[in-house]
């Protein structure tokens, strides 16, 4: 048993992790180009969980965002890219941390997510087509978010979902795909906004889920799959939904997670001494953040955003 050195959460070399990115040019930043803006909600929401929001330009990247927007109301990974359902929720949930969701037109935004509804509920996730139960997941967050849930059919989305509900209690992308712990967060998260957790078996799929912790403490994607940082988040954050979450160790996922730092530069990886990056960097804040981690604010687990700016959302007084 290899002892594992024990060490705590380097919360500042990770904000100055973060800042360093924008600066970068290097291979991550080009093969990241087409999905910036996920990688700037990863970054961003990051940051607002570690106190440091305000070091970042919200005037600024709030320009760049409706740069990005096409005139159909979708909103591409980066300059010049093609509209996308994951972008346009990216997009809006960036505003929302910044508490600028006002510079949003959201009726355009609610009619380009509306037309990506197929007749049998599930969402495309662009012109080009292809179903995915990430993309019902994207079109019921971001749309939550806008208050423009009435613009889509909310009982034909949940149908699509439950159609793809395996015997195992898991989800896949469509019907009759594998479970997979990815696409078990993206349905179950969607039914958690849409009302519908009643279609879930709590306990079955608790147990599913539950099982993806190895013996190191980490958890995997799928049966007999290697541990990884981001299944903190799409494991834990469904078992929260579930109220499961008890059912995990946490103490050793916390460890693993401390374990995926690099001490020295900042920023988290995959899985002990693999390379670092803003995804997995954001995604074991995130873990950590679940497993109420001291110094790290809270993070709603259907949301994926900072628990204030949800309740701001929807608690906000009308003056
Ligand atoms: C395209 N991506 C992936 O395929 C990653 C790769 C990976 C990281 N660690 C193990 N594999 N896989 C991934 O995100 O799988 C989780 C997943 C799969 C399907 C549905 C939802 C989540 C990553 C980027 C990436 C690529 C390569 C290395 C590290 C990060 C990615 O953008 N993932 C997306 C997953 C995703 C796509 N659509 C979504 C809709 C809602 C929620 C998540 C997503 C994401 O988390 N957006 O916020
Ligand atoms: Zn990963």
């Amino acid at each position: 048993m290899s002892v594992e050195k024990m060490t705590t959460f380097q919360l500042e070399k990770h904000v100055d992790y973060i800042k360093s990115l924008d600066k970068k040019a290097d291979f991550d930043s080009v093969v990241m180009e087409h999905l910036r803006m996920s990688g700037a909600y990863w970054g961003l929401t990051a940051m607002d969980m570690m106190h440091s929001l305000d070091d970042m330009d919200g005037d600024e990247i709030a320009a760049w965002i409706l740069k990005c927007q096409h005139d159909c109301g979708g909103f591409g990974g980066n300059l010049g890219h093609d509209p996308h359902i994951l972008y346009t929720l990216n997009a809006v949930q960036i505003l929302a941390l910044f508490d600028k969701l006002d510079v949003a037109d959201a009726d355009k935004i609610a009619n380009y997510i509306s037309g990506l509804q197929k007749d049998d509920g599930s969402f495309a996730g662009d012109e080009w087509g292809e179903i995915d139960t990430r993309f019902t997941y994207a079109a019921v967050n971001c749309l939550s978010i806008l208050k423009r849930m009435h613009t889509i059919n909310v009982q034909k989305a949940t149908d699509f979902l439950v159609r793809c509900r395996n015997f195992d209690g898991g989800f896949g992308c469509t019907p009759g795909g594998e479970s997979h712990a990815g696409q078990i967060f993206c349905c179950v998260a969607a039914l958690a906004i849409m009302g519908a957790l009643h279609h879930v078996d709590k306990d079955l799929l608790g147990w599913w889920l539950c099982e993806r912790q190895v013996k190191a403490g980490g958890l995997n994607g799928r049966p007999e799959k290697l541990p990884d940082v981001c299944y903190s988040w799409w494991v834990l954050s469904s078992l929260v939904i579930l109220d499961r979450a008890h059912w995990i160790n946490k103490e050793k996922l916390k460890d693993f997670i401390l374990n995926c730092q690099d001490q020295d530069r900042g920023g988290i990886s995959d899985a002990p001494d693999d390379a670092v990056d803003v995804f997995h960097t954001f995604f074991g804040v995130a873990g950590l953040s679940l497993l109420e981690y001291p110094g790290i604010k809270s993070i709603d687990p259907a949301y994926a955003l900072p628990v204030h700016v949800v309740d701001r959302i929807f608690f906000r007084q009308k003056c």
